[in-house]
């Protein structure tokens, strides 16, 4: 048995559902992020893994069934609030200020936590801040890059970068939103590493991905959707080697 194994769920969905227009684009999905675990969610294009992470996160509110954030009910809440409440989480599409430096985009993040949006308007200066900031870019392992603007940055440093900047709000939970999109072959292992180690700073993950080997390499257990619906979670192995999962990616690598 892993030791998330008995773990307490730190997010839930509980019998999760979203329809619109008449499509049921998620179905009773029962499925949560255990503390101290790396969850994957995977599953064929179109599965609702992205419409999964945002019901969880508030980006879209359910038409059914209900979130828990750290036990509490948070179906309601905004997605700030919930962010607020220790949900972090990345997207697909980069939400970096391409024109400012990575450090500075860092910075702001840590700005809006310590101080509240607000702060960032007044131009408050804090060593404090900047130090924070320095040591998030150093936990990504982007201090070379500091300096350099957002937009210029590779795929793979913009992945680390906006991780470093989800992990400025102190999440304890941190939704990644298929992280290796788009990074290169050589960006992936340095990746992989910070990921992997998101753990051990006591942060657990659910991660969507597409890239089987990466999420065969980190998860603890992985999460399968298929058409709205989940059809298996398990380990790794269990889900592999589980006949409706291998059905359901037929001529495509698993
Ligand atoms: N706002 C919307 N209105 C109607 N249909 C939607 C909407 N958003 C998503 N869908 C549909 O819901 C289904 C699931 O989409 P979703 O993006 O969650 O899938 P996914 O598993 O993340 O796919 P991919 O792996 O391609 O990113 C798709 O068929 C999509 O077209």
């Amino acid at each position: 048995m892993s030791a998330t194994a008995t773990a307490a769920p730190v997010l839930a969905a509980r019998s999760l559902g979203w329809v619109v227009g008449g499509a049921v684009i998620l179905a009773e999905v029962d499925l949560d992020v255990r503390d101290g675990e790396l969850l994957a969610i995977i599953g064929p294009n179109g599965a609702g893994k992205s419409t999964l992470l945002h019901l969880l996160s508030g980006v879209r509110r359910p038409t059914s069934g209900t979130v828990e954030l750290g036990g509490r009910d948070v179906t309601r809440a905004s997605a700030a609030a919930r962010a607020r409440h220790g949900l972090g989480r990345t997207f697909q599409t980069s939400s970096l200020f391409g024109g400012l430096s990575a450090r500075e985009n860092v910075r702001l993040a840590v700005q809006s936590r310590r101080a509240g949006p607000l702060s960032v308007l007044r131009g408050a200066q804090g060593r404090a801040e900047l130090a924070e900031s320095d040591a998030l870019l150093e936990q990504v392992r982007m201090t070379h890059r500091a300096g350099a603007t957002a937009g210029e940055l590779s795929h793979g440093d913009k992945r680390k970068l906006e991780i470093a900047i989800a992990l400025a709000r102190r999440p304890s939970v941190l939704l990644l939103d298929e992280p290796m999109a788009g990074v290169s072959v050589e960006d992936v292992p340095p990746l992989v590493e910070l990921i992997g180690g998101l753990r051990a700073g006591g942060v657990s993950v659910g991660m969507v991905e597409h890239h089987m080997d990466v999420v065969l390499g980190l998860a603890d257990r992985v999460a399968v959707l298929h058409h709205g619906s989940l059809l298996a979670v398990g380990s790794p192995a269990e889900v592999t080697a589980d006949a409706a999962v291998q059905q359901a990616y037929l001529g495509e690598e698993l």
